[in-house]
């Protein structure tokens, strides 16, 4: 009998569309398209769910042969998750034009009529996968400036992240869990894999103002900006916590939630940065401003950022806005020198 009591007394909490409903009333012109695209992005990202979970089990771990614009190795989940998010975006109707980090060119759906652009990482910290660590999926939403009843144009695809209007995450971890914000504060769901949904457990996140984790990946040290190894001198002195998972999602969640700072600078590797301004970057930027964090590629907000290729890339500082303020002052007062880079 207790149990039954128990299980009773459990509260059912706001599953994913009960919220995504309630918050369209708040906009009375609303008309229910950005809502329907937020379901079908969350209706991929459960098919996805279940194929990482099964990746060991199924034969869709490892490399998929063959490389993506950006020259690196595509792994068999990347492909997959591909294809589901764009197969999820296009069916939906809601979506003209998507731009993936593993596609070359954008991809017009057919969708003529379609409000919206996207711009999807469909699965983030590819180095993860078949290790068992948390990975992602990172997504950015735009209203299209273009008339309706006509392909999506390069403009559209083009516009700053200042234009977002929707952008969010999904950490495929210990649990699997979906963060977005539409301008409105940040929201985070768990997803009940009985039950097949996704459940509001972290409403109104805000990320501490200041931290001690910092995440990086020191083996590019050597090559980092003066300013950079300095900072990271001063997280050792205040003996902060040096985590790195490898997975931007990741290393970005933990931090929004915990108060810290994710750098990725310019390396020998990477010069101007290895993460995409359109598909990483924007998107998190605005999560994390919407949580009262900062985002900034060293000297400008990386909303404000004028796109001018798909796949381009930038320096990336995120998290808690004193410490991201920090390592601004410490770059203004140390500037990059190009000399540094060779
Ligand atoms: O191995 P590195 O150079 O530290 O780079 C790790 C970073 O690269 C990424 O894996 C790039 O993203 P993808 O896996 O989507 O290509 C980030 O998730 C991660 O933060
Ligand atoms: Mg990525
Ligand atoms: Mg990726």
């Amino acid at each position: 009998m207790n149990n039954i009591k128990e299980n009773l007394a459990l509260p059912v909490g706001t599953t994913l569309d009960r919220f995504i409903m309630r918050k369209q009333e708040d906009f009375p012109y609303a008309t229910g398209e950005l809502s329907q695209l937020l379901r079908d992005i969350a209706l991929a990202a459960k098919i996805v769910n279940r194929a990482i979970n099964h990746a060991g089990l199924t034969d869709i771990g490892g490399a998929y042969g063959k490389q993506n614009v950006q020259g690196e190795e595509q792994q068999k989940l990347d492909v997959v998750a591909n294809i589901r998010f764009i197969r999820a975006l296009r069916n939906g109707g809601e979506v003209c034009t998507i731009i993936s980090e593993e596609e070359d060119e954008v991809i017009q759906t057919g969708n003529l009529k379609g409000k919206y652009i996207v711009a999807i990482d469909p699965l983030d910290g590819s180095s993860n996968i078949d290790v068992n660590v948390s990975i992602g999926t990172i997504f950015s939403i735009y209203r299209r400036i273009s008339e309706l009843g006509t392909e999506g144009t390069i403009e559209d695809c083009f516009q700053k992240g200042t234009e977002q209007v929707a952008a969010g995450y999904i950490i495929y971890g210990s649990s699997t869990m979906l963060v977005y914000t539409t301008g409105n504060g940040v929201n985070g769901f768990t997803y009940e894999t009985s039950l097949g949904e996704f459940f509001l457990s972290h409403p109104n996140i805000t990320t501490p103002k200041n931290g001690s984790i910092y995440s990086v990946n020191e083996g590019g040290y050597n090559y980092f900006p003066e300013a950079i190894k300095d900072y990271i001198e001063l997280c050792r002195v205040r003996n902060y916590a040096a985590r790195y998972i490898g997975s931007l999602v990741a290393d970005f969640h933990r931090n929004l939630l915990k108060g810290g700072i994710y750098m990725y600078p310019n390396t020998l590797k990477s010069p101007g940065g290895k993460l995409r301004l359109l598909y990483e970057c924007n998107a998190l930027s605005f999560i994390v401003e919407q949580a009262g964090g900062k985002a900034s590629d060293g000297r400008q907000r990386i909303l404000e950022i004028q796109p001018s290729d798909l796949h381009q890339r930038c320096t990336f500082y995120i998290g808690s806005k004193e410490m991201v303020e920090e390592v601004e002052s410490l770059l203004v007062a140390r500037p990059v020198r190009n000399t540094q880079l060779v």
